[in-house]
């Protein structure tokens, strides 16, 4: 079901019972005293080697085994191919941490004992060529015992416990929205936790498509980018912490509510981040706002000008402001001189509306504490160090001074 609703993505499933170990000619002899349920039954290395590798991008051949005679198919293998989604399922896909340490989210599917053994005496008599005599013999020899002993146990491990299986399509559809949100985040965004992409909505691209536009006019990139930078904003100030706060309605109840962080301030980088006081100063009534002016000189080094900060900058969170985010000096200069000023890493939040990758790569590794928030992430730089498809000389189309 889970596949089924993922349609529009590339999703693969393997089953741990690929891994099998074929049993020798001896084991074959006497398979009613073999314990299929036991972790030891499966060639766990080998999984891990195939799951590797196909979490990197690579595809990989999974053996066959075959249920009626026990052994592998040695020489035909079942060709994976590499893809968005691997689903990997099995009785105890739990139970080895090698395993576990692999997955992005653990689910187990808690059904009932009994429909657990009807279903298994119908499998095992329908597809598997048993009679239901020797079934009930190895659910009470070796099935029961290994679930108490290994996969009951390993319940404590899963994020997610679903009752009542693939009836239970509240479930299955909440896991298929955090899959879906997985996918759609950026790849930098799973790379770095701390960076927040706005939530997008074409909405947001076509606003995006105007600032673009080599051809617009002033008026129009001052409106857009006004607007782009005001949710940039208001998803900035939702990463400030706050506190627990109580209201009495006018219909006399108490709402439990919560209450906005009091010190902050807003920094911006002269002269484009001045683009983004106005959305601040919206959003946050008389926010004492700060600013720093570099000089760039060629593309490397740069020069500090002028600063001017509160004087207990140390004391606030900084909404720290500019638009472009290109190689990332700009933004690392500006963090080191507030971290100078004794505001700790953990307390500022970048705000930006488009960001290349190097730039993220390079404040991101230097300052892993600090929040990025940027409405969009583009291709990357070109030789001049100008982001790309990017939007040109920001603060000159903000301005009006190109
Ligand atoms: N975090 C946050 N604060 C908001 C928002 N909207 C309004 N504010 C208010 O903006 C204030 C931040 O501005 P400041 O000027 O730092 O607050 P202040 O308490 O007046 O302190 P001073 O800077 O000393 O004047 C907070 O106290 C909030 O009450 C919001 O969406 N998020
Ligand atoms: O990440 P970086 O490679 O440092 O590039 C980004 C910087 O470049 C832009 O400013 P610019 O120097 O064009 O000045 P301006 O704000 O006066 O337009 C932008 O506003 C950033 O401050």
């Amino acid at each position: 079901m889970i596949i089924q609703q993922l349609h529009d993505h590339r999703v693969v499933l393997v089953n741990q019972d690929s891994f099998y170990r074929g049993l020798t000619e001896e084991q074959s002899e006497q398979v009613q005293d073999y314990n299929f349920d036991h972790p030891d039954a499966f060639d766990t290395d080998q999984l891990l080697v195939c799951m590797g590798k196909l979490k990197s991008g690579q595809s990989v051949n999974i053996p066959i085994y075959d249920f009626k005679n026990h052994r592998r198919c040695s020489e035909k293998f079942r060709k994976v191919n590499e893809s968005d989604v691997i689903i990997l399922e099995g009785i105890l896909v739990f139970h080895d941490q090698r395993v576990r340490d692999l997955m992005d989210m653990k689910i187990f599917v808690d059904t009932d004992a009994d429909i657990r053994l009807a279903r298994r005496i119908r499998r095992d008599t329908v597809e598997r060529g048993r009679d239901v005599t020797s079934v009930l013999e190895q659910y009470v020899r070796f099935v029961k015992p290994a679930f108490d002993a290994f996969v009951l146990p390993s319940k404590k491990y899963a994020d997610v416990i679903i009752p009542k299986g693939g009836d239970n399509h509240v479930a299955i559809d909440l896991i298929v929205q955090h899959i879906h949100t997985k996918l759609g985040q950026h790849n930098l965004c799973k790379v770095y936790p701390n960076v927040f992409v706005v939530h997008t909505t074409f909405q947001i691209r076509g606003m995006h498509t105007l600032i673009r536009d080599k051809n617009i006019t002033t008026p129009d990139f001052v409106f857009y980018s006004d607007r782009l930078i005001r949710l940039v904003v208001e998803h900035g100030l939702g990463h400030l912490p706050f506190t627990e706060k109580q209201v009495v309605t006018p219909t006399g109840s108490v709402y439990m509510g919560v209450d906005f962080c009091k010190k902050l301030c807003g920094v911006s980088i002269v002269r484009s981040g001045e683009s983004m006081e106005n959305a601040l100063r919206a959003c946050c009534k008389g926010i004492k706002i700060g600013k720093i002016l570099f000089h760039r000189i060629g593309d490397n080094g740069q020069q500090l000008i002028y600063h001017k900060l509160p004087v207990d900058i140390a004391e606030r969170h900084v909404l720290l402001l500019d638009p472009v985010l290109g190689t990332g000096n700009s933004a690392n200069q500006a963090i080191e001189l507030l971290m100078r000023k004794g505001v700790p890493e953990q307390r500022i939040i970048f705000l930006t509306l488009i960001s290349a990758p190097e730039g993220i790569h390079c404040v991101c590794k230097r300052f892993p504490d600090l929040k990025i928030v940027t409405s969009e992430i583009d291709s990357g730089l070109n030789d001049e160090y100008r982001v790309i498809p990017g939007l040109g000389e920001y603060g000159d189309r903000y301005f009006g001074t190109d």
